[in-house]
């Protein structure tokens, strides 16, 4: 922890953040800290941006988002703002949604954005529904999604979730983040609050997604893999 004290009055804050009388300030480093001006400011990292504008998350799934909150923590140096833009997404393999889906979100925010584009992959069916699990999973529940490999002996299956971040400058290329979880589809067990949960059951875990804690979850899942691809990769100074 680190204390120093706000020389900037409110109305010269040089960021320029005002909020119910706190104000953001610039300290070395680029980074930002709420504090009253001629107050000492201590700096908790829940507090504590970098100097950059926000990152915009593209999606319109709540239980999406508040997973990418967790995983991120308090201590993601950046501002992470959502917005539930429904974006069209194109056919064909996941990789190539995800960065058309980013480029349309790019369009649009004119900024930095981030999105991501989930899908269930089973083995037997040579990774269908794959990036079409929505409809899928609309359409038959999860009920007949099991059912669908009801003429298989495989029951393998993976989870896949692609990020993919633009800073939103002209001519910036679409950054790829992929991360994986393995595991089987069972019949379903647990809470229904989201998506696939559960028929998916992780390879070393006997509960389904739904019936495991979120923390536990966040540990292991397809998006915490995906996510620390995304974190080490804006911390390397990419935003
Ligand atoms: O706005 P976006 O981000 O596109 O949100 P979406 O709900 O349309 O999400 P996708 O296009 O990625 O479609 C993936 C489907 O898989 C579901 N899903 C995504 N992540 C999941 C997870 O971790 N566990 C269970 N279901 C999940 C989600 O509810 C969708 O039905
Ligand atoms: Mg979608």
């Amino acid at each position: 922890m680190k204390v120093c004290v706000c020389m900037y009055e409110t109305t010269n804050c040089k960021v320029g953040c005002v909020c119910g009388g706190w104000s953001m300030v610039l300290l070395e480093h680029g980074m930002g800290c709420l504090s009253q001006p001629g107050k000492p400011m201590t700096l908790h990292h829940s507090t504590m941006y970098r100097k950059s504008k926000p990152i915009v998350l593209c999606t319109g799934n709540k239980n999406k988002l508040k997973e990418i909150v967790e995983i991120f923590g308090e201590n993601f140096p950046y501002k992470v703002d959502n917005q539930d833009i429904d974006l069209p997404e194109y056919q064909g393999e996941p990789e190539d949604i995800a960065r058309a889906k980013c480029e349309l979100a790019a369009e649009h925010i004119r900024g930095p954005v981030l999105v991501e584009d989930v899908s269930l992959c089973f083995n037997a069916l040579g990774g269908m529904p794959g990036p079409y699990i929505k409809w899928f999973l609309g359409k038959c529940g999860t009920a007949g999604l099991y059912k669908m490999l009801d003429g298989f002996e495989d029951k393998t299956a993976y989870a896949q979730c692609i990020f993919a971040y633009s800073s939103g400058e002209k001519e910036s290329t679409v950054k790829i983040f992929d991360g994986r979880c393995e595991g089987i589809i069972v019949p379903p067990r647990g809470p229904t609050n989201f998506g696939w949960d559960p028929i998916f059951q992780p390879n070393g875990y006997s509960e389904t997604f739904a019936e495991m804690s979120i923390d536990v979850k966040n540990t292991i899942s397809h998006r915490s893999n995906a996510i620390q691809k995304v974190k080490d990769f804006l911390l390397q100074g990419n935003h």
